[in-house]
């Protein structure tokens, strides 16, 4: 089985409102005076760094990434639970814990320690609390919005490339990546769906065009790059922690975001990249 299949299956099974029918990128409790934010991303050693990666930098990534989701939802950070595998270098894990939990103010609530023979992998739970409601969606977006991005997309990839070449050019967006959290705050109020960009963009792009019953139109020069020359490498590849957002038409963004396309009324296909359809999603970005 692989990833969509796996969580096509879980969507069968019976599950809360606050799940979201497993199609965002966070849990949603409505706890009556405050709405709680939930995710939990893992981390796994030769998938998602290195083996020979500094432990301080994976203990940052797995903070900011899980940060990320809850930014997608304009969440208010309040702690994180950690599941820590034993290994090579846990000192520097910890250092690195330190410096990112102080980095994003965020607390240490608990977490888990074992010792394993196979694969490390990291897991982390992280809370938050809602900063407006509703709370965005990734099934929101409306015909007549437009689309934002807030950040750029290829840095990651280029970041990695560096590390494995072992060039000694800046891999800082791949290994201590950042979570937008003011900018989603800023802009969970106006936006009608907003979700983050962890497996490519136009991949992402596609999850909030079906879910949204929508056609999304990307006009792909606009979109930020970190490579130009590689401009639909820099579209795919992911572990880029940017911030999509449908805005509605004439609303402008109350953070630094660019406008990379529109949203249309649905189509025979979920994507347009430079008025060329996309009918599905293979090849569009990093799936498991
Ligand atoms: N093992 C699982 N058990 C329960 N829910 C899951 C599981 N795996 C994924 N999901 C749910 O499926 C939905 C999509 O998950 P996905 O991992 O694609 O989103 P994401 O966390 O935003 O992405 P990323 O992992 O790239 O950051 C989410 O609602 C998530 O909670
Ligand atoms: C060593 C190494 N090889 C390849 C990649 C590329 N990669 C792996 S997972 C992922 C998307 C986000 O993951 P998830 O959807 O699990 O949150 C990406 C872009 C990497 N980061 N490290
Ligand atoms: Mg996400």
């Amino acid at each position: 089985m692989n990833e969509s299949a796996f969580i096509e299956a879980l969507r069968l099974l019976p599950t809360h409102p606050a799940a979201r029918g497993l199609a965002d990128d966070c849990a949603v409790l409505d706890l009556g005076s405050e709405t709680l934010i939930l995710t939990h991303d893992m981390l796994v050693e030769g998938t998602h760094y290195l083996p020979e990666a500094d432990m301080a930098d994976v203990a940052w990534k797995l903070v900011a990434t899980n940060l990320s989701d809850l930014a997608a939802k304009g969440a208010e950070p309040v702690g994180v639970l950690i599941g820590h595998m034993l290994g090579r270098d846990d000192e520097r894990f910890v250092t690195g814990l330190a410096k990112v939990l102080a980095h994003y103010e965020v607390p240490l609530l608990g977490g888990d320690t074992v010792a394993g023979k196979g694969t490390r992998t990291h897991g982390l739970t992280a809370i938050g609390r809602a900063t407006c409601t509703p709370v965005p969606a990734r099934d929101g977006a409306q015909p007549g919005d437009t689309l934002w991005l807030v950040g750029e997309v290829g840095a990651a990839m280029l970041g990695f490339e560096t590390l494995r070449d072992g060039t000694g050019a800046d891999q800082a967006a791949y290994s201590r990546p950042h979570a937008r959290v003011k900018e989603g705050q800023a802009l969970a109020p106006l936006a009608h769906a907003m979700m983050d960009v962890s497996d490519g963009l136009l991949l992402d792009a596609f999850r909030m065009a079906e879910a949204s019953e929508v056609t999304l139109a990307i006009d792909g020069a606009q979109v930020p790059v970190a490579a130009p020359e590689r401009r639909l490498e820099c579209l795919t590849w992911g572990d880029d922690y940017a911030l999509l957002a449908a805005l509605p038409q004439g609303t402008e963004p109350p953070c630094q975001a660019t406008r990379i396309g529109t949203v249309e009324p649905r189509g025979f296909a979920p994507l347009f990249l430079d008025r060329e359809p996309v009918l599905n999603a293979a090849g569009l970005g990093y799936s498991h």
